[in-house]
């Protein structure tokens, strides 16, 4: 390519969100010498406008609530958050948005950093826009891994450009508290954001085509979070839809009439409906593939259209789950897998080999921070039934247990096991109530060590804890079979 600067590397990973910084740490440990190309900040979505600055918003909301149920705090309770405190220690999770404690990680690490726009060029190679115009040829002597991550998926709203409306970007970033916000989509950025904010002192309105909150997890802990969110006030208007929107030029108020020609007015509109991969601009025509596709990947995180094992996709870009540890730990495993092809080392691909990413099928953890958190890993009860896995579905209410009725006066709280009766292995585990986040990586131990219930008789919880609740899992099951 005339006028272009070449430069070659043994691996080139486009994208320095969370798993391209794995992905890049893993084959430089391996000894590969490893260049990452970042468009915007080191650090990527996740640092900036998703889990820091998401999770800075609720914890205080959460540990707010929390204080109605706790004995000697109800004073505290009643006083409204103070949200100018919240927004500033939001700001410090998302390092006032500057990303140079991340480039000096990178940089202790050993990895090189090339700051532009990357695309595929062809067979293991990367051309680099920099921020100053000029292109760089990159050259791949053994990979290429691709974590561009996602954007935010827009509805198709006519005069989107002239509404201004809010993504996951401004809704975790935004300097003040919007008097009114309507909030469109069910999912888990719509209800995580709806808590936030309307604790922080917005009135919100939801607004889903649904005919109920979060689809994806147990219902029982979709109906707690709902019922939570109507008693802190959100308007929720189920089965709806937005059926056209406009920012008003002279007052800046967003006028949304729904699909049964009601009107809301609102100061913004946040369109939480899901996530488009960033392969629209990334030279994917250059080795066979479609722009704006989401990269279909093997279990070695090697993408399954494109010939020659030089071609990686990781993290959200692969839609496999779209987590920052699920990303995280493909990044592990991705890295392996690339050190190991360049060093000609043998791969051992059987399941759970440190060389196959199993874990994405069977023990996918997730926390929904809202008020209550839901904790879930492995299969729910609708995906077993759309999947014909037969399962034992156990019960329990939470507030049951001591360590429970401890933690906050009227605990409500719900827990669930699925449990595969010919193994007697757990293969599914929800938890729904107040600081059940901490509770879930023993459910996601339980699956992916495959432990029969038999042996779980024996991991005795400590009294007087939440986790005690196991107990009663385990007992519930043994008095129903
Ligand atoms: C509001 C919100 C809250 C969330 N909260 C959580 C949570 O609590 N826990 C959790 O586990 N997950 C959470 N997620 C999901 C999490 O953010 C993602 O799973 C995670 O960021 C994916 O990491 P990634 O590295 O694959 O992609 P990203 O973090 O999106 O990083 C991709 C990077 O690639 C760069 N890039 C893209 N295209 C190019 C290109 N062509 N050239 C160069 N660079 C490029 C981008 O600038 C970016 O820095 C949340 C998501 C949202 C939207
Ligand atoms: N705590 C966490 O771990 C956390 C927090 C936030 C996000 N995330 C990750 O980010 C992903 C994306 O979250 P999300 O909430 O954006 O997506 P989602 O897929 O969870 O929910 C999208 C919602 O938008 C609705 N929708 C889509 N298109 C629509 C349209 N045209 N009109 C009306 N409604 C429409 C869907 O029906 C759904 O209710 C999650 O799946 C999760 O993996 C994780």
């Amino acid at each position: 390519m005339p006028g272009t600067t070449t430069r070659t590397f043994d691996v080139i990973v486009i994208g320095a969100g969370p798993v391209g910084e794995n992905v890049a740490d893993r084959t430089t440990a391996a000894g590969l010498d490893t260049v990452i190309v970042e468009a915007e900040r080191v650090g990527g979505e996740c640092s900036y406008w998703a889990c820091d600055p998401s999770k800075a918003l609720l914890r205080p909301v959460l540990l707010h609530s929390e204080l109605r149920g706790t004995p000697g705090l109800e004073s505290a309770a009643n006083q409204t958050l103070d949200a100018a405190a919240v927004l500033r220690h939001r700001n410090t999770m998302a390092s006032e948005w500057d990303d140079a404690g991340q480039v000096e990680w990178l940089n202790k690490a050993g990895i090189s950093l090339i700051r532009g726009h990357g695309r595929l060029a062809g067979p293991k190679e990367v051309t680099v826009t920099t921020p100053e115009g000029d292109v760089l040829l990159l050259t791949a002597r053994h990979a290429v891994a691709v974590c561009t991550g996602t954007t935010a998926a827009l509805p198709p709203l006519p005069g989107l450009e002239e509404l201004r409306p809010w993504t996951s970007r401004e809704a975790t970033s935004a300097k003040e508290v919007p008097a009114r916000l309507a909030i469109l989509g069910a999912g888990v950025v719509a209800t995580e954001m709806a808590t936030a904010w309307q604790a922080l002192g917005s009135q919100v309105t939801l607004i889903a085509r649904e005919p109920g909150l979060l689809p994806r997890v147990e219902q029982f802990a979709a109906d707690l979070v709902t019922e939570r969110l109507r008693e802190s006030g959100v308007d929720i208007r189920f089965d709806s839809g937005i059926a056209g929107a406009v920012r008003s030029p002279d007052s800046g108020d967003v006028h949304i009439t729904l699909v049964d020609g009601s009107e809301v007015v609102v100061d913004e509109l946040l369109l939480a409906t899901g996530r488009a991969p960033r392969t629209d601009d990334l030279g994917m025509e250059t080795v066979g593939l479609r722009a704006g596709d989401w990269l279909a990947v093997d279990d070695l995180f090697t993408v399954e259209e494109v010939d020659g094992e030089w071609l990686y996709a990781v993290g959200d870009v692969n839609r496999r789950a779209l987590f920052t540890h699920q990303g995280k730990y493909q990044a592990r495993i991705a890295g392996a897998v690339i050190a190991a092809r360049a060093h000609r080392r043998p791969l051992d691909i059987r399941r759970w080999s440190r060389f196959v990413g199993t874990a994405d099928r069977v023990a996918v953890p997730q926390v929904v921070f809202t008020d209550p958190e839901i904790a879930a890993v492995g299969l729910t009860t609708a995906e077993a039934e759309r999947t014909g896995q037969v399962v034992d579905v156990v019960d329990y209410e939470i507030g049951q247990v001591a360590g429970a009725a401890l933690h906050t006066v009227g605990y409500r709280g719900h827990a669930r096991l699925l449990i595969d009766p010919r193994r007697r292995t757990v293969v599914g585990a929800t938890f729904a109530g107040a600081g059940v986040a901490e509770l879930l990586h023993s459910a996601t131990i339980a699956i992916t060590g495959e432990m029969p219930v038999e042996r779980l008789w024996h991991a005795v919880p400590a009294f007087p804890t939440i986790s005690e609740v196991w107990l009663r899992l385990l007992e519930t099951y043994r008095d129903a079979i």
